[in-house]
């Protein structure tokens, strides 16, 4: 069965998306595609040869029978609006991160879905379907470092652009690691706070990079993650994980070593969409699978809610400097 499938938000991501659904993946073909700025439509569907209908109304898309599924991969502050529609549609749809940009609106997001009776929210968190952190989370489960006491974590970026502010680094990068980690753990954050070290000067002036965020869970692990989203240096990924009995750290990309230049040598990625391209494979094969079969299992509208009640309490101490409870309602029924 081929899943029909519309695209809202033609920008990096999304054409990511489309090129995965049209040529890497199984059953899914692209039959729709908008986004406020037109021309992006036409340009992905001339450089991939689609034949989609471009819509310039995201609801006419949504709404249109021949879509079945729909991937939101729009800026973030209009993911809550096009997945309330959907949810209203009855229809199957992958939204990028941040499912919302608050709580709350994660939270309308939530009460929407239970209230329609039927999981149709799965959240573009890419990290738990990366073969890295399924290794790191066997060896955790398995019980070989004994049970987890601190975890460092590191979440570099080479750089980012103007429009990059400081409360992004929560909710567009650590946002990552806030849902990945309570995955890694299951376990669920109670306190966040955010120190600012010294400033790097290739950080524009309205931002303030790195950070360095400390989350504690409700069984006292504990966890800093830097953010350093201009290190120049390229895209790297770190998490150690320190047990009881040992140490576990999620594994490098496969790069080769070199010998040459009297250098001992292997290269870093630079970029996010080549870190985690099978990641995003696998998450989005997933959601294709599961519209097929009718029962959704990815990350859910509710891990959404998780790691943005996360990112509002560190978004705070990112202002107050003080350490804050993070505030986990208990997980209704419905997303057991
Ligand atoms: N999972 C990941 O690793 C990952 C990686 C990159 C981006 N993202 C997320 O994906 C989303 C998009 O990021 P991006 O890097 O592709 O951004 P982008 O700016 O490259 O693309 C966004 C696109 O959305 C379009 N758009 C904006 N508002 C719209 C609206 N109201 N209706 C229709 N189209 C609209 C823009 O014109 C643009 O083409 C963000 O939420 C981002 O956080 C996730
Ligand atoms: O939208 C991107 C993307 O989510 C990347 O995975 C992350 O490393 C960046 O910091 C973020 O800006």
């Amino acid at each position: 069965m081929t899943i029909n499938i519309g695209v809202i938000g033609t920008g990096a991501i999304g054409r990511e998306h489309i090129r995965r659904c049209s040529q890497v993946l199984q059953n899914s073909r692209v039959v729709a595609l908008n986004d406020i700025n037109r021309s992006n439509c036409e340009q992905v569907i001339n450089e991939l040869g689609l034949d989609a209908q471009i819509y310039d109304n995201a609801h006419d898309l949504i709404n249109d029978t021949a879509v079945q599924a729909i991937l939101v991969t729009s800026w973030g502050p209009t993911h809550e609006e096009f997945v309330l529609a959907c949810i209203k549609a009855g229809k199957p749809v992958f939204c990028e991160k941040p499912l919302a940009v608050t709580a709350q609106g994660c939270l309308n997001i939530v009460e929407a879905e239970i209230n329609a009776g039927k999981k149709l929210v799965q959240v573009g968190f890419m990290r738990p379907y990366d073969s890295g952190y399924r290794a790191l989370k066997e060896v955790i489960t398995r019980g070989d470092i004994g049970e987890p006491l601190m975890l460092h974590c590191a979440h570099r970026n080479p750089s980012v652009g103007d429009a990059y502010t400081t409360d992004m680094a929560i909710t567009d990068t650590l946002i990552h690691e806030l849902d990945v980690l309570r995955w890694l753990l299951n376990d669920d954050y109670v306190s966040a706070q955010v120190i600012f070290p010294r400033k790097t000067r290739n950080a524009s002036s309205h931002l303030r990079d790195p950070q360095i965020v400390l989350l504690e869970t409700t069984r006292g692990t504990r966890i800093d993650v830097e953010i350093f989203v201009n290190c120049d240096y390229g895209y790297d990924i770190q998490c150690e994980v320190v047990g009881e009995l040992g140490i576990a750290r999620l594994p490098e990309p496969v790069s080769v070593q070199t010998r040459s230049a009297a250098k001992l040598s292997t290269a870093i990625l630079t970029d996010w969409k080549k870190r985690f391209i099978d990641a995003y494979d696998v998450e989005l094969q997933d959601f294709i699978d599961n519209v097929a079969s009718g029962e959704m299992t990815g990350p859910s509208a509710w891990d959404g809610y998780a790691a943005a009640v996360a990112a509002d309490a560190c978004v705070a101490a990112q202002n107050s400097g003080e350490i804050l409870p993070v505030k986990m309602p208990p997980k209704p029924a419905f997303y057991a």
